[in-house]
């Protein structure tokens, strides 16, 4: 495998603007390195948690942005979750200057259009991202509109965090198989820096390319990944969260306090069970017993979720969206 060195791609960056420099070492490793972005509209589909944090990260870094979602009211929760967002960015990027936090905050939101028209939105993008609901029937019914309206040269990436690329992109047509591939960011978008490019089966280097260095233009730190189960992080998050639950299970110790043993001593800043309320225990459940009953990890141990994780679920305690999961966040 070839790497580029700094100087051949500072050399392409100076030669074509907009030229597409893998700023990388194709050994592995990830490097932070501002290119042009290949891409100037940015179609995202699904304005939730993380659909709104892509499309914020994108605009703030000038791409023309379309945030799709399937009615308004989903639409207005997600304009003001960016704003809220923003203005803590804002705050940081102007402290002395509150007209230039306004300023600032306008001209990101300026740049994305909520819509609800979901084949308008699709018919002049250079990148669709899908980042709705983890379902692969319904994600592969937003392929199909995709498909039908898209432009030929249109790159196609899904968020997903537990399903196969693969498998999502099944049935697009044959012509674009090139031209899909996998973004995974992570929650929160704006503060997370890391980006998993996931090149499928079909996605060719080009397309691979066009995604890792939209990512780089972003301001994020790119890892390349293979198009198996979690990709790099949750492959090795589930396991480890899952296996904190087991350990409360067997009352080998409180969740409280395995969660202070992993930020004060290995330093990580939420726990596991912190972090698994954060990101949700239905879709942590979801996650983990798709990938037990249905992937390539099927029967595996490492990924079975446990009992209690389940009557967490059952019980509608979800964590912090519901008000509750491991964690009580009503009590004062
Ligand atoms: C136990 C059984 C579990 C079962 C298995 C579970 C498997 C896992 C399931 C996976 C689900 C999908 C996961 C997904 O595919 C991949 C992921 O996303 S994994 C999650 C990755 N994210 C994390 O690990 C979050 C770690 N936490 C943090 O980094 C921080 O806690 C925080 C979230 C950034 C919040 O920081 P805090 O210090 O705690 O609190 P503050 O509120 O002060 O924020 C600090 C700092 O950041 C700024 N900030 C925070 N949020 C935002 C935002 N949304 N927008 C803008 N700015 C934000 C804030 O202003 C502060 O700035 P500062 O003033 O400090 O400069
Ligand atoms: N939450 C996380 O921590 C996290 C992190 C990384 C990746 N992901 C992945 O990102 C995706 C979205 O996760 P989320 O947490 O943002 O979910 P979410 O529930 O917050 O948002 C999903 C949004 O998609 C919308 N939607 C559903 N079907 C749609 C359609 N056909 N067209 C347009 N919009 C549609 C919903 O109305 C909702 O607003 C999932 O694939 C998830 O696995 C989640």
């Amino acid at each position: 495998m070839i790497s580029l060195s700094r100087s051949v791609a500072r050399a392409n960056k100076l030669s074509a603007p907009c030229s597409l420099v893998r700023a990388y070492s194709s050994e592995g490793g990830a490097e932070k390195k501002r290119v042009q972005s290949p891409f100037e509209k940015v179609t995202i589909f699904g304005s939730g948690l993380m659909g709104s944090g892509i499309a914020q990260v994108s605009a703030t870094y000038n791409h023309s942005v379309k945030l799709v979602d399937l009615n308004e009211t989903a639409l207005e929760k997600s304009q003001k979750y960016i704003m809220s967002s923003l203005k803590r960015v804002a705050k940081k990027k102007f402290p002395e200057s509150t007209s230039d936090q306004v300023k600032f905050c306008e001209g990101v939101i300026s740049k994305i259009q909520f819509t609800t028209k979901a084949e308008e939105a699709a018919s002049d993008a250079d990148l669709v991202l899908e980042a709705i609901v983890e379902n692969v029937e319904i994600k592969r019914k937003l392929v199909a509109t995709v498909d039908a309206v898209a432009p030929n040269s249109v790159v196609f990436a899904t968020n997903t965090s537990s399903l196969k690329v693969g498998d999502i992109f099944a049935n697009i047509s044959e012509a674009r198989r090139p031209n899909v591939g996998g973004l995974h960011f992570f929650n929160p978008v704006p503060q997370m820096k890391l980006l998993e490019v996931v090149k499928a089966d079909t996605t060719s280097q080009e397309t691979f390319d066009k995604m890792f260095n939209y990512g780089l233009s972003i301001g994020k730190v790119c890892v390349s990944c293979k198009d198996t189960p979690g990709f790099i992080v949750n492959r090795l998050l589930v396991p480890y969260m899952l296996e904190a639950m087991r350990m409360v299970e067997r009352g080998d110790a409180t969740a409280k306090d395995i969660d202070s043993s992993m930020k004060y001593g290995a330093g990580y800043p939420m726990g596991p069970f912190e972090l698994a309320d954060y990101v949700g225990l239905d879709t942590s459940y979801f996650i983990s017993n798709g990938w037990y009953t249905n992937s390539e990890l099927k029967g595996n141990d490492l990924v079975k979720p446990p009992k209690n994780l389940k009557d967490l679920v059952d019980a509608g305690r979800f964590g912090t969206k519901s008000g509750a999961g491991f964690y009580d966040y009503t009590k004062k």
